[in-house]
């Protein structure tokens, strides 16, 4: 078995997890409130910022030109989709990116933030891809979760978790050949480095669970604050 089969064979656990988290399921029956949306959206953009570095980092490191040029593809393609979710203006006023340079960032985005970026010193392709990817893995697999749902379909609902950019799909598509350049890195590293980067993998699937959460119960550094000032035990968030 290949180490991207690995990955993906152990990282099912994780794909189950996600799909049955209460905010996943609330996108599923139209049951999120305006302020679990709200929250999600602007942790989420600070969070696709973050991976521009992560990606940069990934031009930087890469073994080959090829390599380059995909990343550097999709770079491009995170920066224009950034574009786009920045043009949109949702119902609670617009964000532009002048006024979510003010927004704080909060604890869980910040724990997964800095599990990706701590993978850049090491200039390993094998060592930082498997922190990103796993999220587009992750997103991709629940969009093709959300085709086997009966799912609400009014917005925001409808477009979220929904595959629209066949860029990513195929095997042409950006995570098999991430996949693949994860494999052909692999083939020249010993077992520890091997295992270290399945490790970092699955230790992104677990985050992207805890980024669920921290949205569907808005986990914010004043409530955690509220909570440890106030003396109480126990993660009653
Ligand atoms: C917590 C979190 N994890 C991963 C992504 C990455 N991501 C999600 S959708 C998408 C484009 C493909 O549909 C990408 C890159 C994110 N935004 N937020």
């Amino acid at each position: 078995m290949s180490l991207s089969e690995e990955m993906i064979q152990e990282a099912q656990p994780y794909l189950i997890a996600n799909e049955k988290h209460p905010f996943v399921q609330g996108i599923i029956k139209g049951q999120l409130t305006p302020a679990q949306l709200q929250y999600y959206d602007r942790q989420d953009i600070a969070f696709e910022y973050n991976e521009v570095a992560v990606i940069t980092a990934l031009v930087n490191a890469s073994t080959s030109t090829e390599q380059a040029l995909l990343f550097q593809k999709r770079l491009t393609l995170q920066l224009s989709m950034l574009k786009d979710w920045l043009k949109r203006e949702p119902a609670d006023g617009p964000h532009d990116w002048e006024s979510l340079k003010q927004a704080p960032i909060q604890p869980i985005n910040q724990l997964y933030r800095q599990h990706m970026v701590a993978t850049i010193p090491t200039h390993s392709v094998l060592q930082i891809l498997p922190s990103f990817a796993a999220g587009e893995w992750m997103y991709i697999e629940l969009g093709k979760f959300m085709e086997t749902q009966t799912r609400v379909e009014t917005e925001p609902f409808r477009s979220f978790l929904t595959l629209s950019n066949q860029d990513f799909l195929g095997p042409r598509g950006y995570i098999q050949q991430f996949f693949d350049i994860i494999d052909h890195e692999a083939q020249t590293a010993s077992t520890q480095e091997q295992q270290r980067a399945k490790a970092t993998f699955l230790k992104s699937c677990l985050l992207e669970w805890y980024f669920w959460d921290a949205a569907y119960k808005q986990i914010t550094w004043e409530n955690w604050q509220t909570m440890a000032l106030k003396g109480q035990a126990g993660l009653g968030l």
